[in-house]
Order: C-alpha cells, then sequence, then structure tokens
C-alpha cells in the first residue's frame, strides 16, 4: 500500500496549480472584487475565495466521492467543521485573502490531507511566485521538486521570527498580541516577518528562512498542510501553551528546533480562541 494516497495528491498538486491560475487571473481582471466579510471587519472573503473552493471541492469528488471535506467558505457557509477518521481533505482556498484584496504578493491555495486524523499530505501553492510547496508524511518536503530543509540555527538571538497580527481587533486580545511581539522582538531577535499567510509562513519554516512562526487565532485549513510540510522538512510543532501542537486548537507554534520552539513558547501570552471542534457554524 506504498502509494495510497499518492493518487489524492497528484490531483491536489493539480487542483491547487489550477486555483492558483484562477487567482492570478482574479488578480488581472480589471473589475473590483466585491469583498464580504465574515467574523469581524476585517476578516475578508471574495467571490474568488469561493469560486477556488468550489472548482477544488467538485473536482475533488469526482476523483474522490467518497471522501470528506473541511473548507473555509463552505464552513462559513454553515456546512459542518468536523475531522473524523476519514480521508479528509482540509481547503484554505485562499490563505491571504487580505493580501489578495490588496495585490499584496503571498497569496496561499492551502490544501491538506488527513486520514485517521493524521496529516497525509500537504500541498500549498503560493501563486505569484510560482512555488509548489508539497509534503507527504514519512517522504520528506519539497518546493518546486527540490528537498526543504528547516534553518540549523539554535540560538533564538540568531533568529528570524514570522508573526501575524490575525482578524480579531478587541483591545484585549490586540494587548497580548504585541505583548508577544514586544517579548519576542526584545529578547532579542534579529527580525520578526509575517507574510500575511500562515500557509506561507509554514512554509519559509520549512525552507529555513525564518527559525519560527507562531500564530493564535489561525484555524485548522491555515496550518493543516503547512503542519506536514514543517515536520516532514525536519521542524517541530508545539501549541502557543507548550503542549503537542493540535490542528483544533486554533494556536501554534512552528520552528525548526525543539530549543527555539520551546524558547518562543515563553514570551507567548497565550490564549483561548474558541477551539476548530467546538465552534458553531457559520463562524
Ligand atoms: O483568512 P485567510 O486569508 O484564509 O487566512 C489568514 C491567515 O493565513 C493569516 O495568517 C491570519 O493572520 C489571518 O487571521 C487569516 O486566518
Ligand atoms: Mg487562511
Ligand atoms: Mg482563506
Amino acid at each position: 500500500m506504498a502509494d495510497l494516497w499518492q493518487n489524492a495528491m497528484d490531483h491536489a498538486v493539480s487542483a491547487a496549480r489550477h486555483a492558483g491560475e484562477v487567482v492570478r487571473e482574479a488578480l488581472r481582471d480589471d473589475r473590483k472584487q466585491t469583498v464580504m466579510t465574515k467574523s469581524s471587519s476585517v476578516d475578508l472573503v471574495t467571490q474568488t475565495d469561493q469560486k477556488v473552493e468550489k472548482l477544488i471541492i467538485q473536482s475533488v469528488k469526482e476523483k474522490f466521492p467518497t471522501h470528506s471535506f473541511i473548507g473555509e467558505e463552505s464552513v462559513s457557509a454553515g456546512e459542518p467543521l468536523l475531522l473524523t477518521d476519514a480521508p479528509t481533505w482540509i481547503i484554505d482556498p485562499i490563505d491571504g485573502t487580505t493580501n489578495f484584496v490588496h495585490t499584496f504578493p503571498f497569496i496561499a491555495v492551502s490544501i491538506g490531507f488527513s486520514v485517521n486524523k493524521q496529516m497525509e499530505f500537504g500541498v500549498v501553492y503560493s501563486c505569484l511566485e510560482d512555488k509548489m510547496y508539497t509534503a507527504r508524511r514519512g517522504r520528506g518536503a519539497f518546493c518546486n521538486g527540490e528537498p526543504l530543509q528547516v534553518s540549523h540555527q539554535e540560538d533564538i538571538n540568531q533568529s528570524i521570527i514570522a508573526a501575524e497580527f490575525g482578524s480579531t481587533r478587541d483591545a484585549e486580545t490586540v494587548d497580548k498580541i504585541f505583548i508577544s511581539l514586544r517579548r519576542v522582538l526584545s529578547l532579542p531577535v534579529h527580525g520578526i516577518r509575517g507574510a500575511g499567510t500562515a500557509a506561507i509562513n509554514m512554509c519559509l519554516v520549512a525552507s529555513g528562512c525564518v527559525e519560527a512562526y507562531y500564530e493564535i487565532g489561525i484555524h485548522v485549513w491555515d496550518v493543516a498542510a503547512g503542519s506536514l510540510i514543517v515536520s516532514e522538512a525536519g521542524g517541530v510543532l508545539l501549541d502557543t501553551d507548550g503542549g503537542p501542537a493540535d490542528l483544533m486548537s486554533r494556536r501554534i507554534v512552528a520552528a525548526n528546533r525543539r530549543i527555539i520552539a520551546e524558547r518562543l513558547v515563553k514570551e507567548i501570552e497565550t490564549f483561548s480562541p474558541i477551539r476548530d471542534d467546538a465552534a458553531p457554524a457559520n463562524q
């Protein structure tokens, strides 16, 4: 059964590539995108997010009619967010919708695939860079076919950390985000960066460009594919509370080394958004 999921992974790669064409075409189109909002006035969605997700799910259903789905925009439209043991495609059609709306050039299509709640493969296509990141459990991580390896750095003071601000703007959450940023920056680290997409941030960890990425408030579709790409590139994943990573907890630390992840955790003012597996529909 060595190649049990290879067909599915090949399909994910071609679906992500096709989705990327649709995204690039939408960016070339002169007509303005209609921008709608979801959980907050800065949590954006466009018709292109919805169109891309439908295209991916439709194409998968034709080839793998028994498989299950967790798709960001389907959940937003009321579909259940349920991770079972079934083969499940976990889809973020556009990771970096705010970037997409503003033409900030980091936009990803993220497709993870889990069986028995374990990630089997992850595909992240950075559409504007034309970089196809892939990982298959136990078989390494790649970018455009070239093997990926995390950074060897073990000193957080010599590191770049990726972080994001998320899309919650209540004062308490914003304060916690800034407390963490201030602590991390003053360690000191060489720098703090953020691509505006969780998936690409994780691929940057896998590529060795940044030592670690952390965020609180992400959803399972933001990190499912990226988590496997990081671990297959030799990295480690933790929850921001220092426990084992849990794709439903909405908290992630992805790092090159355990020592870096654990040092980072000490500086993060962690908090607990409503878990993905406890959230009502239409979040
Ligand atoms: O909504 P979307 O563009 O798919 O995904 C986004 C993430 O990738 C980003 O890193 C995070 O800060 C945002 O809160 C949002 O979740
Ligand atoms: Mg996303
Ligand atoms: Mg998205």
